[in-house]
């Protein structure tokens, strides 16, 4: 069934106002309010929906047993320890939620200028990789690729005389990816935004045997405010130095985003990513018309925040705001959503169908 709301304010059985009764009608042939007169209606009418097999479940995973510990700017969020992360695989899997996404809480110590623990084939995403697919083969675990849950200055790259170092750190991504991969990842998700890395990656992964591994590519990811919180989450951003916007996409520009996204699928992207979500519909939408590509949308932590924090002091209604939110990137084209409300989306979904 569909999604209830209130009664109709046109059934509440209050008398007609004389007045209204007396007006003449509009000589109106087309009145598109008929479409719209009763639930049934709408629902024949109905141009998108948002199903369980649109969503992506992003979650941070941190070392330890046993342990879900709260993200203060990201309400209703935790950071899982590895057996936690299973668990929520396994909630994902009976929720009929496709794929998760996995990103790592690095302890401090472990955190170096080069991100060197990211080659680590035992590092928390690696080992998370690992127990979850153990357990839920049929479940997809997407990895990102970048460095910045592992370096000390928080960068998705190699950092020298103050800059982000192109090449050098393409070729640490490839091997960071690597490792994801032989840790059975199903999809290689790079979010750094360096010049020539999937094409890098994909050579890689062919040369290693894995040819079915997929890549989904942050293809159009902004430099953007709203991904304060996942800092947070991560701990990158009490560390972070400077901005990333040498590498991150200016929020001014759409035909940029158009030539990043050429440049992935001709690289061998078999998915392209916008990233973040709301504020960037429209790049969503020139993207799927211009390339008829599975295009994905990443609903970032900050936009997850505003609407848990407004739902949270009673402002919105956060079930309405954050179907009508999901809803809209499928409006904009996009054919799958990486959001934090994923499992909430699909208990919702179920529950009305
Ligand atoms: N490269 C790391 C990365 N991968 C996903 C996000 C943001 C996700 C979110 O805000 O939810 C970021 C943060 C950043 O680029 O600083
Ligand atoms: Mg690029």
């Amino acid at each position: 069934m569909a999604i209830k709301f209130g009664r109709p304010i046109e059934m509440r059985d209050a008398p007609r106002r004389p007045t209204a009764l007396a007006s003449t009608p509009l000589d109106l042939a087309i009145r598109p309010r008929r479409n719209r007169k009763a639930e049934w209606a709408r629902r024949l009418v109905r141009e998108n929906v948002l199903t369980t097999n649109d969503l992506i479940w992003p979650m941070f995973v941190v070392d330890g047993n046993n342990m879900r510990t709260p993200i203060t700017s990201m309400p209703g969020v935790d950071r899982l320890t590895v057996d936690q992360a299973v668990r929520d695989a396994e909630r994902a899997m009976k929720l009929d939620i496709p794929c998760i996404a996995l990103f790592p809480y690095t302890e401090p110590s472990l955190r170096d200028e080069n991100g060197s623990e990211a080659l680590n084939p035992n590092n928390l995403v690696c080992q998370s990789v690992r127990a979850i697919k153990k357990e839920f083969p049929e479940l997809g675990v997407l990895c990102d690729v970048a460095l910045d849950p592992f370096t000390s200055h928080g960068h998705d790259g190699l950092i020298e005389d103050g800059k982000i170092l192109n090449d050098e750190t393409v070729a640490v991504l490839v091997r960071q990816a690597l490792v994801q991969a032989e840790a059975g990842c199903d999809i290689i998700a790079p979010s750094d935004m360096m010049d020539g890395r999937v094409g890098a990656i994909r050579e890689a992964l062919d040369e290693a045997g894995f040819l079915d591994v997929q890549i989904m590519s942050y293809a159009a990811k902004y430099a953007s405010a709203f991904y304060g919180p996942f800092r947070d989450a991560i701990g990158s951003a009490k560390t972070l130095t400077g901005d990333k916007r040498t590498y991150q996409m200016d929020s001014a520009n759409s035909d940029e985003a158009l030539r990043e996204v050429e440049l992935d699928i001709t690289e061998g992207a078999d998915m392209v990513m916008v990233k973040p979500g709301m504020p960037y519909l429209d790049i969503v939408r020139r993207v799927k018309d211009t390339f008829s590509m599975p295009t994905f949308v990443y609903q970032v932590s900050g936009e997850y925040a505003m609407i848990a924090a407004a739902a949270n002091n009673g402002w919105i209604d956060g079930d309405r705001a954050m179907m009508e939110s999901l809803l809209g990137f499928k409006r904009a084209g996009a054919d799958g959503i990486l959001t934090y409300f994923a499992l909430k989306a699909a208990e919702k979904i179920k529950a009305n169908s």
